[in-house]
Parts: C-alpha cells; structure tokens; sequence
C-alpha cells in the first residue's frame, strides 16, 4: 500500500512566499510518520495542504490512489483523514462525553428526522456511539471525566479529549499537530503507547507535528525534515539522529 497517502513535488507559495517547495514523499497504512523542522519551516501548512484548509499551487496530494488537492476540507475528512489543531478546538460547554459524539457523528446514521421521532432505529445508534464513545474514553483512563464540561478541564485532559474525537470515526489517517504539548510526562507516555496501538492493532496511518524530540524518536517508524519550505531528510529516527544537515539545520549544531 505504498500509494496510502502521497505527496509529489507539492508547492505552496503565499504571495511571493514559498511556503511548501517540491514536497515530496508517501506514507504507509499503519506507518507513524513524524514531521519535524525548526518554527516556520512549513510544517502546519503541509497539514493545512493535505487537509484541504489550504490549497497548493502545484504537484500533486493523494489518499488510497486518489487525488485529494483541489477537494474541500469537509470532503477530505468524510474520506477519511481527520486531525487535531495545535489550539485545542473543543466544544467548552458540552460535555466530554459530547465532544467525543461529535467525533461520531458522521459514521451515525440515525437521520435528524429519526431522531426527532424518537425512532427505534435512530435510538439504537445513538445507543451505540454512546457505548463506543465511553469505551473510548476508558481506554485513555478518562471515562471518569464523561459528564464534565470539556471547558474545566486541564490542558492535557482536553488534548486527550481532542484526539479521542478525532478517533472516534476510525479514520485510516490521522493528522496530530503537537500532541504533546501541554501534557506531563506520564500522560506523553501513555499517549505515546495509544498512538503505537493506533498504529499496530488498529492499522491507523499516523502523521504528526512535534517539537518534543523523546516523543518523536519513541513514536515514530519515520521522520521527515523540513526545512525554510524544503524536504531536506526523510528516514529511521537513527537515520536522522545521525543526519548532519539535520542536526545543523534543525538543531543549529552537527
Ligand atoms: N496564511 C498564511 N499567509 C501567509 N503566510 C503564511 C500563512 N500561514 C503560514 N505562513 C507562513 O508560512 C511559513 C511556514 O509556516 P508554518 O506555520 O507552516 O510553519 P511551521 O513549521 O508549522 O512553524 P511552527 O513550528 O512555528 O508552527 C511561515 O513563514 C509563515 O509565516
């Protein structure tokens, strides 16, 4: 399934500036692949490009052998890539339970006019999504926080939250911008070790954005390096530990 997700020679210029130029590389079903570069280097606008939120100015982006750039952002994630923002983006006044039902919503097909009548069917749905979603929920050790308002809880809580929602519909791919951050140590790991079972039971293709370098060595089978708009390393995280442009570019020392 080398053709899961690819990007060929992908550019993305804001006015005169090159933002993405001649991005290319592809990434497997059930394959963790880490994006990393120092601020600026493109990595939020390769998310916004692959996720529809912007469009790119040439070269190609496809999902499961089909091409996605042109497409709007709603049509990407109903074929299935979902993702997390750097800044959160939960419903404050609903509940946890809530947020991760919005998550499901599309995979629900109770009709609002089933709903409305109360029909059996629609009530046997919603039923379900609320069962999958607390599973959810208890596979993080959060399932005692279902009823809180999402707006009272800590940072790292509603990232938590935030990921499960994106979960919830079993995308075969899945966007995380910055995971990590905000999380204590403890909670890394274990969002580390959900993400490695995303990966290997559930077959999820896991693309991520993260600064927190134990994080990024831990998590991922493959990194990518950009760097000022460019690919400049693509490889095992021992590949890259030793890559020396890396390290100058990246790391600002060799
Ligand atoms: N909507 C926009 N309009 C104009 N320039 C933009 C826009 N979005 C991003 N840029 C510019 O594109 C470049 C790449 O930004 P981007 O946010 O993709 O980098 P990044 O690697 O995600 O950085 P960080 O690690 O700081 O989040 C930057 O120079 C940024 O100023």
């Amino acid at each position: 399934m080398a053709d899961f997700l690819n990007l060929s020679d992908v550019h993305v210029q804001f006015g005169g500036l090159a933002v993405l130029s001649g991005v290319s590389f592809s990434m497997k079903q059930g394959e963790v692949v880490a994006v990393i570069g120092p601020n600026g280097a493109g990595k939020t606008s390769l998310f916004n490009a692959i996720t529809g939120y912007i469009g790119i100015t040439s070269g190609e982006i496809s999902f499961c052998g089909e091409r996605i750039n042109g497409l709007s952002a709603h049509v990407i994630a109903k074929k299935g890539i979902r993702r997390t923002f750097q800044n959160g983006g939960l419903f404050g006044d609903l509940s946890v339970l809530e947020n991760v039902l919005t998550g499901l919503h599309t995979k629900t097909p109770s009709t609002v006019l089933g709903s409305l009548l109360g029909s059996s069917k629609s009530r046997a749905h919603e039923h379900d999504a609320v069962v999958k979603a607390r599973q959810l929920l208890e596979t993080m050790a959060i399932g005692h926080i279902a009823d809180h308002p999402a707006g009272g809880l800590s940072g790292g809580q509603q990232r938590m939250v935030e990921i499960l929602r994106a979960i919830a519909s079993d995308p075969p791919l899945l966007l995380l911008d910055e995971p990590a951050v905000g999380l204590a140590p403890p909670v890394r790991i274990q969002l580390r070790e959900t993400i490695h079972r995303l990966a290997r039971e559930h077959g999820l293709g896991i693309l991520l954005i993260e600064h927190a370098m134990e994080m990024v060595m831990g998590v991922s089978d493959r990194i990518v390096v950009l760097n000022y708009g460019e690919k400049i390393a693509d490889g095992t995280p021992e590949d890259i530990r030793q890559n020396r442009e890396v390290l100058e570019a990246y790391l600002g020392h060799a």
